[in-house]
């Protein structure tokens, strides 16, 4: 029986964000083997997961070594050396002054979620700032501080003030689009957000899943500057577009600017379960016992993450990300030339979007249209995924070990599923069965 006739009959349609009938196999590299056994290159690595592609020796050596060994399951109340290790690598990997430590999770959300936990404790400041489009979580808390139109399902919890992203090819107000939303900025802390009260702004430095935005020069230090002076804590979610993937080790590095707290997941794992926040010791050493999951700090997980960091270091993956990126952007303006949905395409490295609209004087988000190239890309041997507030933002983030080769060879079929698309030539109501977001 096809995988995709027993995923209906058995895994929960709660955690499904379905695109298509996409099912594999296995991976190799940045290539899938579908269930029927066609060859996929991946453009996605798993929304950015899969940092080194799929099976890649080191992961797979130091998964099997530490597996085969295993200090305990738990860092909660036996310390193992990965884990520290690991700990001990991120505090030198990221910028910061200070004593400082490291808490480790198994994904985005948790890593989210503490975050706000801990300022807020440690603060007693009740109020959070963050970014309508920005995804910070699945999990409630994570959830509650996020500003993703599709997660309207959830309420936002009290004291979440949420500010415009600068989105400079769709400005939401007049004028300069990082000017307006630090006005907003100025004029909550004025009112109705005392900075006495405000324990926070969280922000990503592109912010992916609202459409891999990526704000004017200058914003992100004058948000920190603002911070700064009113001594709210800054903290970064690095989460999708960190580690390496904008060509930089760091998202926020492309400014200049040094958040006050950090959080990595998605690639830090390579594919398995691992997440971190990095901060003061004044916040995350605060207490004891308020923010564990029994599984934190795993030495399988941990030395699958110290794997993920040497070979970003010793392949030179970011420099790989940096130059790939370049090549995939230029590529991506080839397309344009030829397809007049590309409406824009922005990011940085190896975190690419390609926003979609009906025409290019109007920018009416082409959602349909993105829809129908992701679902035809699948069917090409292309796999990718759409965000974006309108649902019409391709986004690319393949493994950083990606080759110009793969680059390509993916963007050839995407030039295919976008003809094929934009020709009519997609079954719609094959589409139309999956919900997407
Ligand atoms: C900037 C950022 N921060 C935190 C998260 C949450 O990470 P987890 O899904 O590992 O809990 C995410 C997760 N992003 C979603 C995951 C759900 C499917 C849609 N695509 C994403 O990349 C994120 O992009």
């Amino acid at each position: 029986m096809p995988l995709v006739t027993r995923d209906a009959a058995a895994i929960a349609a709660i955690e499904k964000l379905r695109f298509g009938p996409f099912a594999a196999r296995s991976g190799n590299g940045r290539h899938l083997v579908a269930d029927d056994g066609r060859r996929v290159i991946d453009f996605s690595a798993s929304w950015g997961a899969a940092s080194l592609g799929h099976g890649h020796p080191a992961l797979v050596e130091a998964v099997g070594r530490a597996v085969a060994t295993m200090p305990g399951a738990s860092l909660l109340s036996l310390i193992n050396e990965p884990a520290v290790a690991l700990a001990e690598k991120l505090l030198s990997i990221t910028p910061g002054g200070g004593d400082r430590r490291v808490w480790f999770g198994h994904s985005g959300s948790d890593a989210n979620e503490t975050v706000v936990r801990a300022v807020e404790a440690a603060t007693g400041k009740r109020r959070v700032i963050a970014f309508v489009g920005a995804y910070h979580g699945g999990t409630a808390l994570s959830m509650s501080v996020s500003g993703h139109t599709a997660q309207t399902h959830s309420p936002p919890r009290a004291g979440l003030f949420l500010l415009p992203y600068p989105d400079p090819y769709r400005p939401h107000f007049p004028g300069a689009v990082g000017e307006a939303a630090l006005a907003q900025l100025d004029y909550l802390l004025a009112t109705v957000c005392p900075p006495s009260d405000t324990a926070a702004v969280i922000v990503e430095a592109i912010q992916a899943d609202g459409g891999l935005l990526v704000p004017p020069p200058g914003f992100l230090p004058a948000l920190a500057e603002r911070c700064r002076l009113h001594g709210i804590l800054l903290v970064c979610d690095e989460v999708k577009v960190g580690l390496g993937r904008t060509g930089l080790l760091h998202a926020f590095q492309a400014e200049s600017l040094t958040p006050d707290l950090i959080s990595f997941g998605k690639g830090l794992g390579g594919g398995l379960p691992l997440s971190a926040v990095v901060g003061p010791a004044a916040i995350l050493d605060h207490r004891t016992a308020f923010a564990m999951q029994t599984l934190c700090g795993n030495p399988v997980s941990c030395s699958a993450g110290r794997a993920v960091l040497d070979t970003i270091a010793a392949e030179g993956l970011v420099e790989n990300a940096a130059a790939r990126g370049l090549e995939l952007a230029n590529g991506l303006r080839r397309l344009a030339d030829r397809h007049e949905a590309i409406g824009d395409i922005r990011g940085r490295g190896l975190a690419v979007g390609v926003e979609l609209v009906e025409n290019r004087e109007s920018r009416a988000p082409a959602g349909s249209l993105c829809q129908a190239v992701v679902y035809r890309s699948w069917e090409l041997g292309l796999l990718l995924f759409y965000v974006g507030a309108r649902s019409n933002v391709l986004e690319i983030t393949p493994a950083l070990t990606i080759t110009t080769a793969e680059i390509e060879e993916g963007l050839a079929v995407l030039d295919l599923a976008l003809q094929d698309a934009s020709s009519g030539r997609v079954d719609a109501a094959a589409v139309a069965a999956y919900a997407g977001w």
